[in-house]
């Protein structure tokens, strides 16, 4: 059999009842210039994970802001009716939702919920016209008129009439638009609030034992240049050392890191694996890499006085979330014998230090969960805790997590100090306070 033209399209069609196999050949001008641009370009483009996760990143901002479903589809970041927080933000751009955006993030929305009958294209169309089933019953009388065989709709107008029947002024309907079966954290409503703050560390008015101070640690390295340090908390021990690293220094990291980024992954028993509960990208960074790598480590090593050679602590791990990024409640310590961090032969990890290299326009802090304050987003500065008691023991106040970016890019580096190596700097004691 000869081969087709170049610019063709071979279909092989079986035909029924023993028929012999013919060979269609459709020629389309220029298939082989589109087939090869689209190669060219496939690998930048969206995949169907992309537009899934896009989808859940806005119902996230939705779910973790209380935001007004009738504001986030005209692009504004209201607050739902009902809390007395003042706007989140107002950007400078409108971005609408299009009704096939809505359509999208109902069907995730429906995947998600398990397929569950109720609120189903109720959701879809609510979410359409922000929670107005009447306008949901007139576009599904609409549809009916063009496909009147259409039973899953037949069905949904007498729903949507039931509805309005029962509650005919609407007042219930964004009520409805809250997902059934979203997983529920013991310290979720927590979470929320302390995101939805958008920041709230004490004052010192609050906490009078708080204040700011300039330290140099006994460092060589910080006398002609010392540190600012916020403390924010003593127990657990967090505080946050500001302008840590340069404008300069904070775009050269991002920039090494760039070709490396790959999506963050989690702990998880043995292994490392994502998980839909930290949803960014990351790379690790060595030392070897740029010398500014090299000199960030000894600034780290002076401000915490610890010892950061390998293998007592993990190389840099820049990480990167975009909109509706986050990493859920979780410790940096691991919590089980089994977990990967203790490859390293080195202990659990005793500190980390988390350098903010980007600012956000919103979202994006830092919440202490049980601690019960957030710190936003700070350009330049680095906060620092401790991860464990000196007796080895994870310390349960240091449960926290990175809130979802509502607007902007954030991005973070984490330093992550072990235990060995740090017995003379970080002496043990059996207290459990300590
Ligand atoms: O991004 C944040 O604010 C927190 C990040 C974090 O906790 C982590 O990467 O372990
Ligand atoms: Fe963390």
């Amino acid at each position: 059999m000869a081969a087709p033209p170049r610019n063709s399209v071979t279909s092989q069609c079986g035909l029924r009842g023993g028929a012999k196999r013919r060979v269609v050949t459709i020629t389309v001008p220029g298939f082989t210039v589109l087939k090869n641009g689209y190669q060219g370009v496939e690998k930048d483009l969206p995949e169907f994970e992309d537009l899934e996760g896009a989808a859940r990143a806005v119902m996230r901002l939705q779910d973790v802001y209380a935001l007004s479903v009738k504001g986030l589809v005209r692009g504004v970041f209201q607050r739902a009716s009902g809390t007395h927080l003042p706007t989140l933000y107002s950007p400078g751009h409108l971005f609408s939702l299009s009704a096939d955006d809505c359509f999208h993030i109902g069907k995730v929305s429906r995947r998600r919920s398990g397929h569950q009958k109720r609120n189903d294209l109720t959701f879809v169309l609510s979410l359409f016209q922000a929670g107005n089933v009447s306008y949901a019953l007139s576009l599904s009388r609409e549809f009916l008129h063009y496909d009147p065989s259409n039973k899953r709709v037949a069905r949904n107008v007498l729903k949507y009439e039931k509805l309005l029947g029962e509650n005919p002024d609407g007042a219930e309907a964004e009520m409805m638009l809250q997902r059934p079966n979203v997983t529920h954290l013991e310290t979720r409503d927590l979470y929320e609030e302390l995101c939805q703050t958008l920041g709230s560390r004490p004052t010192q008015y609050q906490s009078p034992d708080l204040h700011c101070s300039y330290e140099t640690n006994g460092s060589p390295f910080l006398i002609l240049q010392p540190i600012k340090r916020e403390l924010i908390q003593w127990q657990p021990y967090v505080a946050l050392f500001h302008d840590f690293v340069s404008d300069l220094e904070a775009e050269t990291i991002k920039k090494l890191a760039a070709p490396w980024l790959q999506r963050s992954v989690v702990a998880s028993g043995e292994k490392q694996q994502k998980a839909d509960y930290r949803i960014s990208k990351s790379a690790w960074l060595k030392e070897t890499v740029d010398p500014a790598i090299v000199s960030l480590d000894r600034r780290i090593a002076a401000l915490t006085g610890l010892n950061i050679r390998s293998p007592y602590a993990e190389f840099l791990q820049v990480v990167n979330y975009g909109l509706g990024g986050h990493y859920e409640p979780h410790f940096d310590h691991a919590t089980s014998r089994k977990s990967p961090l203790y490859r390293l032969k080195s202990g659990n990890r005793i500190a980390t230090v988390m350098i903010y290299l980007s600012s956000v326009e919103a979202g994006g802090s830092t919440a202490f969960i049980y601690a019960n304050f957030s710190v936003p987003v700070v350009k330049n500065a680095a906060l620092f805790w401790w991860n464990l008691h000196r007796n080895g023991e994870g310390n349960d106040n240091t449960l926290h997590a990175g809130c979802p970016v509502l607007a902007g890019d954030k991005w973070v580096a984490n330093k992550w100090i072990h235990e060995y190596g740090q017995e003379f700097q970080r002496p043990c004691s059996s207290d459990p306070n300590d």
